[in-house]
């Protein structure tokens, strides 16, 4: 079986492939999920991005164990991230201990703290009703919560998720361990300069999601793909639109984490470590108007959250 090509070292003192295969999919269907993912597999992937609110937990704890028994890979070749969700945030450890259930392991590799926002106890979905945040999220006690997760052995590594370089700042200011990562929406038309160079500073690896800007689901677009400059430059080098958003995350430094239940498609995106962009290929891209895709309006506004507006969550990184 392929290996991962190219790793990334993170401040944990572990090492974070950089491709990643996304499994959320909206409606959800389990067994589809896990063909999906022994195709991947197959295909090279080796880190599984889930979260508890996917619900697909168990759809990647079976695969990576079928694929285990037969042989196929072993644990310590694979790299898997899973999400505390708002409802959670009283309590990390029991809630990463209900994921490794689901996911049939003792431990992972990643967890992260999905939003940086609180919902009320019973809230399962990703999709809360107006009255079912906290107004207040107390970031300081959750994190401990999460260092506990590290220090039992439950994760080998903490990080967060949507977080702003504010945000970050906070953190990083009262926390006994530094996040490893920073997973946010980031492609070549939202390209997230500051918050690189914040988490840089911090030594905090950004990872990517919604690379190719969602092409295909409801919320996202086709803007990425379809750009005349993204276009030209795939041509330039003989790949795809999708190749060329991959390997731009990949060249700024951040992994990618990319969404294909399409056996031909998950090749095409892992074939995006086979080639190199030049400088001329990132100037080019550095000069395209930006567009945020997951403007996140779910969460704001609502009649118990802290957050009104867009610029409130994103602390007008937007
Ligand atoms: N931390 C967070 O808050 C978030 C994390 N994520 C993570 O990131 C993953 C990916 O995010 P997502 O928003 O889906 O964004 P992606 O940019 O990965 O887009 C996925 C969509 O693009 C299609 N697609 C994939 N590859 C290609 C290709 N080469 N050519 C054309 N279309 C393609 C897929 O369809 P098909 O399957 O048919 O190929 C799917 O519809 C999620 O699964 C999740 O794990 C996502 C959002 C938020
Ligand atoms: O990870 C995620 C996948 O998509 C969901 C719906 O937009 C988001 O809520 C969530 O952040």
């Amino acid at each position: 079986m392929k290996g991962d090509r190219l790793r990334t070292s993170l401040n944990c003192g572990i090492s974070i492939p950089c491709i990643g295969f996304g499994t959320y999919s909206n409606p959800y269907d389990g067994c589809v999920t896990e063909t999906a993912i022994l195709n991947a597999l197959k295909v090279g992937y080796r880190h599984f991005d889930t979260a508890m609110v996917y619900g697909s937990e168990p759809a990647v704890g079976s695969a990576l164990k079928q694929a285990m028994r037969e042989g196929k890979v072993e644990r310590e070749e694979t790299f898997v991230t899973s999400k505390l969700w708002g409802c959670d945030f009283h309590d990390p450890v029991s809630a990463l201990k209900r994921s490794l259930k689901m996911l049939h392991m003792e431990y992972i590799d990643m967890y992260l703290v999905h939003w940086p926002l609180k919902l009320k106890p019973w809230v399962q979905s990703a999709f809360p009703k107006d009255d079912e945040f906290e107004a207040e999220t107390d970031m300081e006690a959750t994190w401990a919560g999460m260092e506990r997760c590290m220090e039992i052995g439950l994760c080998r590594g903490i990080g967060v998720s949507n977080f702003s370089s504010k945000k970050i700042a906070e953190l990083v200011e009262h926390a006994s361990v530094i996040p490893a990562v920073n997973q946010v929406e980031m492609h070549p038309m939202w390209r997230q300069k500051k918050l690189r160079e914040a988490c840089a500073e911090s030594n905090i690896h950004v990872s990517a999601y919604t690379s190719l800007g969602g092409p295909g689901n409801t919320w996202g677009t086709t803007a990425v793909m379809e750009h005349p400059t993204i276009r030209t430059i795939a041509l330039r080098h003989n790949v795809t639109p999708a190749q060329v958003a991959l390997q731009w995350g990949v060249t700024v430094g951040a992994s990618v984490i990319v969404k294909s239940f399409n056996e031909k498609r998950m090749e095409e995106n892992f074939a995006a470590l086979n080639f190199k962009l030049e400088d001329r290929d990132m100037l080019e891209i550095d000069t395209i108007e930006e567009r945020k895709v997951i403007r996140a309006g779910i969460y704001v506004g609502r009649a118990t959250g802290p957050y009104k507006t867009l610029e409130e969550l994103w602390d007008n990184e937007i």
